[in-house]
């Protein structure tokens, strides 16, 4: 590993980089930072959560000149989430030299972000539809831009966005310097984007596999109509920190996030149709822990980069294997642990195998928990819950409350209708979630041998030993979060929330 101090970055962006915490530069960091900053074209690949942001950032803002008002830098994106996203992470490393950055979006007043052009931003982040309106109404002038950035290049062009980009492309001079990054990058798209550069540096960072190490990969083979009681039931038994869920459509998230405030988890739903006040704010109440579960399109969710997502749930099992790869990079980033659990109806299987084979990994067969492991899960956390509480010690007057029902009632019956009241068994609440089509079978074509039929035996048990972040652990500490329910923890304020919240 090297050290970014080693790399020639200038003392005031050194001085930003320090700031945010980073010493040591990521592989794909120490790959693509000096020759981006010989001005060199680049595609740059590593896994998800492994730093891209910062890869190509550096020699951006290493690159701005500051006294030169005009935009020089240009960054298209795939999301508004994401665009707003990156503009961050850039405004952090171009902080200490005053670098002016901009984000520009669909869904936000387009006059507000004329008039923020004109303030004469250095970098602007944009959405391809955004960045084209404000080109044609000549807002943005990009005849200065000498280098242009693409995040997410490849889900830009499965997007259809790939006119829009020929466009902006077109609008910038050619004697830019044009970078390109994403996790994956099939090989159809990298032809393409290698027709929009020179000659450019391929920087692919080697790994066994297309997913991070760090993220444990499961799969729960079960049939349509039990996948949500399967799903409550591994939120109460693997008590995730921060989850995202994955659906398929936007009909299938909103019945989701719908169901699972039924069941009494703090959960909200983000896809394309929502206004994008409403998108922002529901991200914003998920970073701060204030909702537990984000359920998810995929288009939602590239590139986010949320500290704290413990486990990914992908309740549909992904079409293609990129979006897979996408969708459980939420987890395992920065070095963190993660947990990825898929769910594959039995018609669904020969997905797995496609899945499995682009990953290079295998996932491990997860048998659901029981009803009762799961109900066992809750008790525990309702004893975690208890036991913080009373060790903070500020209980004021609730102590009068239970000294009197302490002379009439037996210490062990009060602390066992206490955790019982804070257990509510979810299946006792029905809710409705429509039935999704499976996907079209894949089975039958050459894919039958390895990846659908090897697996008939998956529903028995887990393969091999039995994983423990899949079972409830109390080394995982009462600061929990999906599986507490909103009736729990009353009163005194929500006590595991409280040392989540101040650890991340
Ligand atoms: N050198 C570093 N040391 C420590 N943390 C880092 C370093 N570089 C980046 N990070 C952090 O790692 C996290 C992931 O970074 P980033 O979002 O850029 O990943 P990515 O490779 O773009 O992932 P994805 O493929 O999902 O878009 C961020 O929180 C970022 O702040
Ligand atoms: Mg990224």
């Amino acid at each position: 590993m090297v050290k970014f101090s080693e790399l020639n970055i200038s003392e005031t962006t050194l001085k930003s980089v320090k700031r945010m915490g980073f010493e040591e530069a990521t592989p794909i960091q120490e790959g693509t930072i000096r020759l981006g900053m010989e001005g060199k074209d680049i595609i740059g690949q590593a896994q998800t959560g492994t730093g891209k942001t910062t890869a190509f950032g550096i020699p951006l803002i290493e690159k701005i000149d500051t006294k030169d008002g005009n935009v020089q830098g240009l960054i298209i994106a795939p999301t508004r989430e994401l665009a707003i996203q990156v503009s961050e992470e850039l405004y952090r490393l171009g902080q200490d030299k005053n670098v002016r950055i901009l984000s520009v979006y669909g869904g936000q007043e387009i006059s507000r972000q004329i008039r923020a052009l004109k303030n004469r931003p250095q970098i602007i982040v944009g959405t391809p539809g955004r960045l084209l309106d404000h080109i044609n109404r000549r807002t943005l002038k990009l005849d200065n831009v000498n280098t242009l950035i693409l995040d997410e290049a490849d889900e830009m062009l499965n997007m259809g966005f790939i006119e829009d980009i020929q466009t902006i492309m077109a609008s910038v001079p050619d004697t830019r310097q044009t970078l390109l990054f994403s996790a994956t990058m099939p090989d159809a798209i990298r032809r393409i984007a290698e027709k929009f550069m020179k000659t450019p540096e391929i920087v692919k960072i080697k790994s066994k596999e297309m997913t991070v190490e760090n993220i444990e990969q499961f799969y729960v083979k079960s049939v349509e109509r039990e996948k949500f009681d399967i799903l409550s039931r591994l939120l109460n038994v693997q008590q995730p920190e921060l989850a995202i869920i994955f659906g398929r459509t936007k009909r299938r998230v909103d019945e989701l996030a719908k169901a699972l405030n039924i069941r009494g988890y703090l959960a909200e739903g983000i896809h394309g149709d929502l206004s994008q006040a409403k998108r922002m704010s529901v991200l914003k109440q998920f970073k701060a822990g204030k909702i537990d579960i984000l359920v998810a399109t995929d288009v939602a969710a590239r590139g986010l980069d949320i500290s704290g997502v413990s486990h990914v749930y992908n309740f549909d099992i992904p079409q293609d294997p990129e979006s897979y790869v996408h969708r459980i990079g939420r987890t395992g980033r920065a070095g963190k642990k993660g947990v990825a659990v898929t769910f594959v109806t039995p018609r669904e299987m020969g997905y797995l195998g496609i899945v499995e084979r682009t990953t290079k990994k295998k996932m491990e067969a997860l048998v659901p928990p029981t009803a009762d492991e799961a109900v066992l899960g809750q008790k525990r956390v309702a004893m975690e819950q208890l036991q913080e509480m009373t060790e903070k010690n500020n209980l004021g007057d609730y102590r009068e409350f239970a000294a009197k029902m302490l002379e009439n009632f037996d210490a062990v019956d009060l602390v066992a209708a206490a955790i019982k009241t804070m257990t509510k068994e979810p299946e006792d609440v029905p809710v409705s979630i429509s039935e999704e089509r499976p996907l079209p079978s894949r089975g039958g074509g050459g894919y039958k041998g390895k990846g659908g039929s090897g697996r008939s035996g998956g529903g028995g048990g887990y393969k091999g030993n039995r994983s423990s972040s899949a079972r409830p652990s109390s080394s995982r500490g009462a600061s929990s979060g999906a599986s507490r329910r909103r009736e729990g923890g009353s009163g005194g304020g929500r006590p595991g929330r409280t040392t989540r919240r101040s650890e991340s």
